[in-house]
Order: C-alpha cells, then structure tokens, then sequence
C-alpha cells in the first residue's frame, strides 16, 4: 500500500495480464456478522483484509466472538445469538457495512453500546434505520446530530418487542437499512414470524440480493414479495454452513474491466469473480460491453479486452450498480459522446458526496461536467484538452481507484492522486495491482550520481521514500561482485575480467526488506566495509563487469517510478532520467559522515585512512575507461557540505516537482 501523501502516475499506454482481486467488502462484513451471530464454528475463507473489515473484527472480538486463523483462513466460533459482553464502544471507522448492521444487531441483543465513527461517518444518515428499530420497541440515542452517529444503545428485551405489525423502513437513502433489519432480525423470530415493508423505491437492490443469498446459506429463507415487503419466518435461527467462501469484489473488478475497455494491449484477465457472481456490481459488465468493451467470462473470471474505440457514449440508469458506476464516469473521458448517468442520487450519502467529487475531479482534467441531484453528465476530452491535474480524494477508496483511469489519457499526460492509502478501505494493494499489469515506455527515473559517501544513497533512500518509487542503489551490485570474487579466489585484473563479469551475470542476488541477500545468505554488513568498497571499485572499472550489470540495473525501472544512486545512473544507465542530481560535499565532510556511519555500526575506522580510501575510489572511480564518474551535461549540481539531509531531499523533491505539469490541487 501507498502511504505516502500523493502518487504519481506517469502516463500509462497499455495494459495485460492477470489480476486476482481481493474479497467483496460488502460479502466480507456480512459474512463476518453473520458467523458471529450464528450457532457453531465458521471458516472464512478469502475475507477481504480492509480498513473496513478491520473494524468489523475488532467490533466482533469486542462482543465476545472468539476469532481465530486458520491457515490463510478465519475461523469464527459464532455466539449463537448470546453476546458474551453487556456493554461496549464500538469504534466503526467510515464503514456503513458495520455501522448499520451492528447498530440494529446491537439493538435487538439487549446491552449498553456506543457505536461511533470518523467525522464523516458522524454525517453518514441512519435516521431511518433507528426510527424503524424504535417501532420496535427498541432503545437508540444519538451522541450527536439527531439522525446520524454517534449512537448509545440501551439494554432491552426480546419479549418486549413488538414485531405484530409490520416494521417500515425506508427504501429510498441506503439500502444498507433494509440490509440491517433484515440480519438482525432473525434473532428474534424464533417464535414469531416478522413482516418488513419498504417505504419508497427501494434502492441498489442487488445488495439486498446478496443479503438474502447470505441468510439463506446460515439458514435463513427470507420470503420476498416483489421489492417491497420481506418475511422472516418463525423458527428462523442462524446456523453456520461450516465453510464459507468470500468472492472477490466485483466492484473492485469495475476498474481491471474498463482498463481492458481502454488500454491498448492483450487481454486483462480478472480471477475470482465473474458470470456466477452474487454481487450486483457485476452487472457493470454490461455497461462496460454497452460502451464497447469485449468482455468474455465464466463461473469466476473475466477476460476484457478493447473493442470499440474511442467508447461508446452511454445514457444510463445507474441505480443498480451506483459504485462501480463511478468508473463509468472516467470510462467517459473516452467516449465518443457525453455519457449521462441517472438515478444516483446514492452517491450524494457514501464515503463522500461522490456527484460532488467526480464532478470536481473530473473538471479538474479539463472535462466539461454537468451535474444534478442524482445525475451526471460527462462530456469526453479530446487529445488536446487534456490536463495534467492533482486528483483529491475525499477519503474515499473509489475516487482514488476510479480516476487512476486516467492516466491512460491520449495526451500523456501524469495525474497526481492525493492520499492513495484511501484504498485500503477495500483494495490495500490496488496501485501495485494495476501496475502489474500497466505498461508505459516511459517509468520516471530520479538519478542520483556522486562521490563516495557524499550521501547518495541516504537522499535517494528519502526521495523513493517520499514519492513512493522503487529504489537502486547500484554500489551494491558492484559491492556484492566483489564479495563474489573475493570468494571465488580471484582478482580485480584484466585475466579474470571474465570470470568476473560471468559471477557479475549470474548473481543470485535478491534485495528483500532493506536486506541484501546473495543466495539467501544475508550480506548486508559485509558488503559495506571500507574493504569491500574498494573491491567494488576494483571490479567496477572492468569493461565486462559493468557489461553484465547493465541489464539487472534497468531491470529496476518499474512503476510507478525509480530514484537510482551510484556513479554513472544518469550518464550510462538511465541517460533519459527527467531529474539527474550530481551529490558532492568536501572531502573532509565526507570522511566525517563516513567515520560517523562506521563508529555507530561498532566497525574500527580512523578519520586520515577513511580520508585517504575515499580519495583513491574517487580517482580510481572518476578515471577508468568507462562510464567514468562525472556530472551528466544535464545534471543538477547539489554541494550539501553544509546541508542536513532532510535539506538535500526537500531540494531534490522541488526539482523534481519543477519537472512536472501539475497545477496546484
Ligand atoms: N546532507 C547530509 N548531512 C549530513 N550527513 C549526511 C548527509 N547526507 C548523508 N549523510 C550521512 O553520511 C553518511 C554517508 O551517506 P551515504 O551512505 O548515503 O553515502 P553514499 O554516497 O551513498 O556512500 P557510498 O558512495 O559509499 O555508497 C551517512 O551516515 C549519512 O547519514
Ligand atoms: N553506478 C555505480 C555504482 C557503484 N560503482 C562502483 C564504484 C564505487 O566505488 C563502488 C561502490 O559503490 P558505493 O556502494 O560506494 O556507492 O562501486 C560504479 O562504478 N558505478
């Protein structure tokens, strides 16, 4: 995952291969509730790891469940309708999955309860949920603003209940209320059968399917008369079904379907949801195929591919799909006309008010939007308006995800996407997933060249830290080589170039969690004497050597972008780097960084042979035949003699953002 404040996308060109999508949040947090109220032991297989399934455990464990693992698998000792606790405060993050559910389970289990939330989950709406509980018979407060969390809920009992009439709920906010009742309400129809009638048109039905599949499989058949009446019948008592299997999410899946629909490239396979899937977001496969995409499927995977190109506008009634619908809003950009989508007026309630986001967001890249209280119409963009914009996210998961899209403009264009850890409410490793499969000709490289211990490698550590890119620090290839030979038996001289460069060639080299592993031995301290420094030297200013190496260094460049330090990163390896810095400080400073560094690892050093080992790497460095040390003609020259290092990067860090096209957010 992302933690980092922004991430960069640079322009994307292609797309292909295989992605395997994480576990639908929206079955996840169901199943989860639904092992715990149930009677005997569940196994969770494939649950959705999230922020928002995060709190649900902790909620759950907070109540007495007993959770265990299994393997890669969750087993759930289910507490057959009795909580193990009378009170508790239940933080639930912005998880409407949890919230609502819990709030009517947490009702009707008799206890004293606080559920609570981030700010915004405090503006999410669940009037409508708590006055229905309240017909019942039940005792809800609000903490806060009447109508929304935070909520305490008081202890009452089962018998008191009155459940002879039919509850009404509204239909017409979120269907997450109706969901709510219609989990918690099996606990208490043991001897009675319960009637819920929905007010309004009932919204985002297909979640509520998903809700009725999963009662079904804890043995519970809810009798269902068209969209508006629900009956619970007598006798109903949650069993687990041993096993259970979460399917990955297909709103997850919205945006691998439309990278398919508008990448060049192969086809994107997506694995773990496809034809036989439960969840109503799948249906964005039509709408995908409405607009041009080929789309091919089976029981869990999908195949997508381009069809028709630039897409086909659409005029679409949203309702059904209203998450996945936000990709259509991106999908637009590509169109051959403006794309309106209708009845989406759910999108004002979610994580954020999403019309409003997308809107912004959208604009933000140069497009023309129009917008209403439950529309929006997005107009496409031709090649030359698009912009290079700085996308904010409203943490919220699908704003980040969704506009990623973008990056595939015709423009080349970058897109900055602010907060990108906002995925991990539903997709932690959305960013890395797609660029697995991503393609561009052009992955951004930040070279840092310099002399010995001029603190390359600890400014290009910050910098890769700071940007989210990957990291090379090329000394160690040339460091492990010499180790290699030194264990081989051999010398840094002309007979053994060879040999040398065939070790250089096959290096079972791996670098895992700031490790350097040289066939799974970790050589992380041997490789950094002042010794084996040297001999990184000797061996690097062999011709076949640095032969050898060229090709694992490119290697290196991956999305979504690379800071590479060594001695010839921006003249030989990476000449086409957009940001090349040359790192110098005085002589004595570096001798003194170095006496410094090596003191703290407990390593034996004397500042006058420190000083005079740098110098000669210096001149032997800067003086052999090839990709000698010295300053690319185009690189940035940065003295930090008298820097600190947190200077050094914030300099580099604003070159590197005078290099890009990005507006302000
Ligand atoms: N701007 C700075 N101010 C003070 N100390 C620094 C600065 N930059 C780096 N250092 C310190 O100098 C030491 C050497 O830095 P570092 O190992 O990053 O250098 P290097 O150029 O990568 O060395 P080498 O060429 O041997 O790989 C480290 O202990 C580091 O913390
Ligand atoms: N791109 C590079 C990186 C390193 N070397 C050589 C020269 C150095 O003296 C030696 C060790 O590098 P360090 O770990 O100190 O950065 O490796 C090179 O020739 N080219």
């Amino acid at each position: 995952m992302y933690s980092t404040p922004f991430l960069d996308l640079p322009p994307l060109e292609a797309a292909s291969g295989t992605v395997r999508l994480p576990g639908s949040k929206s079955i996840s947090n169901r199943v989860l509730l639904l092992a715990a109220l149930a009677g005997g032991t569940t196994t969770v297989h494939d649950l959705l790891d999230s922020d928002d399934t995060r709190v649900m455990l902790n909620a759950l464990s907070a109540l007495g469940c007993r959770i265990g693992r299994e393997g890669a698998a969750l087993r759930i000792e289910g507490l057959d309708g009795q909580l193990r606790t009378a009170s508790a405060k239940l933080f639930l993050g912005n998880a409407g999955t949890a919230m609502r559910p819990l709030t009517a389970a947490l009702a009707l289990l008799g206890g004293e309860f606080e559920l609570s939330g981030v700010p915004r989950m405090h503006e999410r709406p669940i009037g409508d949920l708590v006055d229905a509980l309240v017909q019942l018979g039940c005792r809800i407060d609000y903490l806060g603003n009447p109508g929304y969390p935070p909520l305490a809920i008081h202890a009452m009992s089962l018998d008191a209940l009155q459940v002879d009439a039919p509850i009404r709920v509204r239909g017409d906010v979120s269907s997450q209320f109706l969901t709510a009742l219609l989990l918690a309400l099996p606990l208490a129809s043991a001897s009675r059968e319960i009637t819920i009638d929905v007010v309004g048109e009932l919204i985002s039905k297909p979640y509520i399917e998903i809700t009725l599949n999963l009662l079904a499989r804890f043995g519970v058949v809810v009798r269902r008369q068209g969209w508006e009446r629900f009956v619970i019948p007598a006798g109903s008592r949650y069993r687990s079904p041993g096993d259970i299997h979460v399917e990955a999410d297909a709103s997850s899946a919205s945006y691998f379907i439309a990278l398919g629909a508008i990448a060049r490239g192969d086809v994107i396979r997506i694995e773990g949801v496809g034809a036989d899937s439960i969840q109503g977001d799948i249906r964005f496969v039509e709408a995908a195929r409405q607009m041009g995409a080929k789309v091919e499927s089976g029981p869990n995977w999908l195949a997508v591919s381009r069809g028709a190109w630039p897409l086909k506008a659409i005029d679409l009634d949203a309702n059904h799909i209203p998450d996945a619908a936000m990709t259509l809003a991106v999908m637009a950009l590509y169109a051959d006309g403006p794309c309106l989508l209708r009845n989406i007026a759910s999108w004002r309630v979610k994580e954020t008010d999403r019309i409003e986001a997308m809107a912004q967001e959208l604009r933000k890249l140069g497009a023309t939007v129009e917008d209403g209280p439950d529309f929006i119409r997005v107009h496409p963009l031709g090649a030359a308006s698009w912009r290079a914009a700085t996308i904010r996210t409203y943490d919220d998961h699908r704003v980040a995800m969704c506009f990623s899209l973008a990056a595939f403009n015709p423009a080349g264009m970058p897109v900055r996407i602010l907060d990108p850890h906002c995925v991990a409410k539903t997709f932690p490793d959305y960013f890395e997933t797609l660029f697995s499969v991503a393609q561009t000709a052009d992955v951004p490289v930040i070279c840092i060249d310099g002399p010995t211990a001029s603190g390359k490698g600890t400014l290009a550590v910050a910098t890769a830290y700071q940007l989210g890119y990957h990291y090379l620090d090329s000394g160690s290839l040339y460091r492990v080589t010499g180790l290699a030979m030194r264990r081989a038996g051999l010398e840094a001289d002309a007979a053994h170039e060879a040999q040398i460069a065939e070790l250089a060639r096959q290096l079972p080299l791996r670098f895992i969690k700031g490790q350097v592993l040289l066939d799974d031995e970790d050589v992380s301290d041997a490789i950094r004497t002042e010794a084996a420094g040297m001999d990184a030297s000797r061996v690097s200013a062999l011709p076949a050597v640095r032969a050898a190496l060229l090709a694992l260094q490119k290697s290196f460049r991956r999305l979504p972008g690379l800071v590479a330090d060594g001695r010839d990163m921006g003249t030989v390896v990476f000449p086409d780097a957009r940001l090349k810095v040359y790192l110098t400080a005085n002589a004595s400073q570096r001798a003194e960084r170095r006496h410094k560094q090596l003191i703290s690892k407990g390593i034996p050093a004397t500042l006058d042979s420190l000083r005079a080992d740098l110098e000669a790497r210096d001149q032997r460095d800067s003086s052999r035949s090839v990709a000698p040390l010295k300053p690319a003609p185009d690189a940035r020259l940065l003295d930090n003699s008298s820097q600190s290092v947190e200077q050094s990067v914030e300099q580099v860090l604003a070159w590197w953002q005078e290099a890009q096209p990005f507006g302000s957010a």
